[in-house]
């Protein structure tokens, strides 16, 4: 295992009717932004719930902020906090809004243009604290580090991570979930397995414990993830598969591992450029990641097969296949689409994501940091 520091005080505050108890965790004199997406709190009870906690205490409020939130609308809040002497921030909706609400955190007190947090990765040196109520299972924002940030007139998708960013308390009320379009449901399953996998599917590295915790976070969404879309109603389901996503990025299973995120950093520019889902794009990506590199990754992925697919006859590379293709089938089985035809892309995009790549002066990503502009290009034709 290789050396770690491990330190995550996001305060978890799970289960139905916990909003009602924010309240407590905002100090009392603190003034409140509170910071949604395009609206669906007002319409699921979210919004009045949250009302209600904060009811007598000094609040504004800033909507409108989207899906891969845009730069260009968190500049705005940064603008209305500024004016406004707002100390508090108050996270209500997905990964984009809790995503954003971190980016607006880290400008306010940012000396220069904000947008060097992430293109430029300028330190961040101070933040307003904020807290989160999570209405969608999936990124994990709610108890790590780490924000992805779309500027929306270059179309770059970038990210940035400080601890100042950790949000102080996070809300994980599974009701909350249940107004979820199906497709944001499947997205949220897809991309937990994927933050699984970019922390997992490596080589080994003497860690079993972390191992069979990743398993077990596996396991658990291929069996508690299609239950909830058997019945959308399904307190425990939901409950298990929002547990789920944030323990797949809380920090806490990636201690002292290599880990990947060559998938995540594809998929960034899929987004980036043809506005394909987060969740999508890990779908499309992940199973061609495994089959280029299955190489580099042969130990984990025969661990892969065995522990989480119980695949144990055969020769090694017939279970390797077995278990790359059982992975693309649960996508598929939960409504993700695997290829890049099934959302109208073509391959024509290859080439304008390995641009990209070399103008940011990318050299490698990975695990063993072999993934070239010439790698990506392999994983990509796979993805037709
Ligand atoms: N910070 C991280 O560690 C991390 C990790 C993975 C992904 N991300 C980023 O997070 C973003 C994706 O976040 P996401 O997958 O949570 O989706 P999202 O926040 O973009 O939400 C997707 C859609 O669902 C809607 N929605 C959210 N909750 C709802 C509810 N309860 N009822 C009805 N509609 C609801 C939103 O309004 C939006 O239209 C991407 O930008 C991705 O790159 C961040």
């Amino acid at each position: 295992m290789e050396n770690f520091a491990f330190y995550n005080p996001v305060k978890i505050l799970f289960g139905k009717g916990q909003i009602a108890n924010i309240g407590a965790e905002i100090p009392s004199d603190a003034k409140i932004l509170i910071t949604y997406g395009g609206g669906s709190i007002k319409s699921n009870g979210v919004y009045e719930q949250v009302k209600a906690a904060l009811a007598g205490r000094n609040f504004l409020e800033f909507g409108g902020i989207e899906a891969n939130p845009h730069l260009e609308t968190l500049l705005k809040a940064v603008d209305l906090i500024r004016a406004e002497g707002i100390d508090f921030l108050l996270a209500v909706g997905g990964g984009s809004v809790v995503d954003g609400t971190k980016f607006i955190a880290a400008a306010v007190p940012f000396d220069g243009d904000p947008w060097d947090i992430c293109a430029k990765q300028a330190p961040v040196k101070a933040a307003i604290p904020f807290g989160a109520v999570l209405t969608l299972p999936a990124t994990g924002s709610e108890m790590n580090t780490a924000s992805v940030v779309t500027k929306w007139e270059t179309q770059e998708k970038l990210f940035f991570a400080s601890p100042l960013v950790f949000p102080k308390f996070s809300v994980l009320d599974p009701e909350t979930t249940y107004s979820l379009p199906i497709r944001q449901v499947s997205n949220g399953i897809v991309d937990a397995y994927v933050h699984v996998m970019e922390q997992y599917l490596t080589y080994p590295a003497n860690a079993p414990l972390q191992d069979r915790m990743a398993e077990s976070i596996l396991k658990t969404l291929i069996e508690e993830g299609p239950k909830v879309l058997a019945d959308l109603h399904n307190y425990e389901a939901r409950a298990n598969v929002m547990w789920c996503a944030t323990m797949a990025l809380n920090g806490l299973i990636g201690v002292g591992v290599p880990q990947d995120w060559a998938t995540h950093m594809i998929g960034h520019e899929l987004t980036a450029l043809h506005g394909i889902d987060h969740a999508q794009t890990l779908a499309i990506v992940l199973p061609n990641t495994l089959t280029v590199r299955r190489d580099r990754k042969r130990l984990k992925l025969l661990q892969y097969a065995d522990r989480v697919w119980g695949l144990v006859d055969g020769t090694e590379d017939s279970r390797i296949d077995q278990a790359i293709a059982k992975t693309r089938e649960f996508f598929e089985s939960v409504g993700v689409p695997t290829h890049l035809s099934d959302y109208g892309v073509g391959l024509d995009v290859i080439p304008k994501i390995i641009d990209r790549f070399e103008k940011r002066g990318f050299v490698a990503l990975g695990e063993n940091q072999d993934v070239t502009p010439k790698v990506v290009e392999k994983i990509l034709v796979l993805c037709a």
